[in-house]
């Protein structure tokens, strides 16, 4: 048979056309990137609506996935190649798990499914109601946020409930902002492109104002619930916002760093926001120093939010 890496265009939910890393076999073109550092493939696929996954490769014949129904896998496949760049270019780290797996994404899941999430092994994004949401992987935030929950899992793999399950939320919108930034597209918000498609200007979350979207950002509002384990995806808005105080002193790059350093090498299953602080100050201490104003930014920041 006749096989070979090709590269290939696409439109995404934007417009803009992107260039993909594509495959070629008997004349049929896939969403299937070899291209990346020790051979990390990116594969894209299509549940058709379905829940079954991952689903089917997503194929087109002339190797532009312009099409209006490839958007959603265009931007998948993109996004997550612009991610994995992150992670390998900054930090060294190749895959989510350091060991150059796969990236697999599945779009299309469900009907009118509102959400995405990384299932254990894989990423999957709903096509949204349309007016709720456009469909998920349309936002360059949410395919990072979606893929750091995989680092998360493979490093200090945070339990998803209360404290711990909040700073695993908070650990995916902050790199999901660094990487977005690191892509010439600096915001403090989360989804802002799938959100409520007909209400430009608003977004699923601000990390710069967490109360705009119903998050508290001291720990004097933290909130105590059973649903959504915890509250992971409210309170997740004090991590978020010391966050926003720590970048907006020392700047994303050192941030992220410092994040990294945190997540990767410090804080472990049952970490709470207490033990986020002194990771984050050990990692700080580590990099710049205990006097450092990189120190010195991660102490104000937390806080600022009331811990420590
Ligand atoms: O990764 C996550 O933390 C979220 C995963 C949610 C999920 C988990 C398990 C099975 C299905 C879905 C997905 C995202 C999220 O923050 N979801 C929130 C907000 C949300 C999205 N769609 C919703 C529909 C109803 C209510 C809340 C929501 C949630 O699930 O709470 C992340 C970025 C955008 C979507
Ligand atoms: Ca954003
Ligand atoms: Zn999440």
């Amino acid at each position: 048979t006749q096989e070979a890496a090709t590269t290939g265009t696409g439109k995404g939910s934007s417009g803009e056309t992107v260039t993909l890393q594509t495959y070629q076999s008997n004349g049929t073109y896939y969403l299937y990137d070899t291209s990346k550092p020790m051979d990390g493939i990116i594969r894209t696929y299509t549940a058709n609506q379905g829940s079954s996954l991952p689903g089917n490769y997503v194929t087109d014949a002339d190797n532009n996935f312009q099409s209006s129904n490839q958007a959603a896998a265009v931007d998948a496949h993109y996004f997550a190649g612009l991610t994995y760049d992150y992670y390998y270019d900054t930090h060294g780290r190749n895959s989510y798990d350091n060991n150059g797996s796969d990236l697999i994404s599945t779009v299309h899941y469900g009907s009118n499914f509102n959400n995405a999430f990384w299932n254990g092994s894989q990423m999957v994004y709903g096509d949204g109601d349309g007016s709720t949401f456009s469909p998920l992987s349309g936002s360059l935030d949410v395919v990072a946020h979606e893929l750091t929950h995989a680092v998360t899992d493979t490093t200090a793999n945070l339990v998803y409930q209360d404290q711990p399950g909040a700073l695993n939320e908070s650990m995916s919108d902050v790199f999901a902002v660094i990487v977005e930034a690191e892509n010439g597209d600096f915001d403090w918000q989360l989804g802002e492109d799938i959100y409520t498609p007909g209400t430009p200007g608003d977004a699923l979350r601000s990390l710069e104002n967490p109360e705009l979207y119903d998050q508290p950002s001291h720990m004097d509002d933290y909130y105590n619930t059973s649903a959504d384990n915890g509250g992971v995806h409210t309170n997740s808005g004090i991590p978020n916002k010391a966050f926003y105080y720590i970048a907006n002193d020392i700047g994303l790059d050192k941030s992220g760093d410092i994040y990294y350093r945190a997540l990767t090498s410090y804080l472990t299953s049952q970490s709470d926001f207490e033990d986020a602080r002194n990771a984050l100050l050990q990692s700080a201490e580590d990099l710049y120093g205990a006097n450092s104003t990189e120190y010195q930014a991660v102490s104000d920041g937390y806080a600022a939010v009331g811990i420590g």
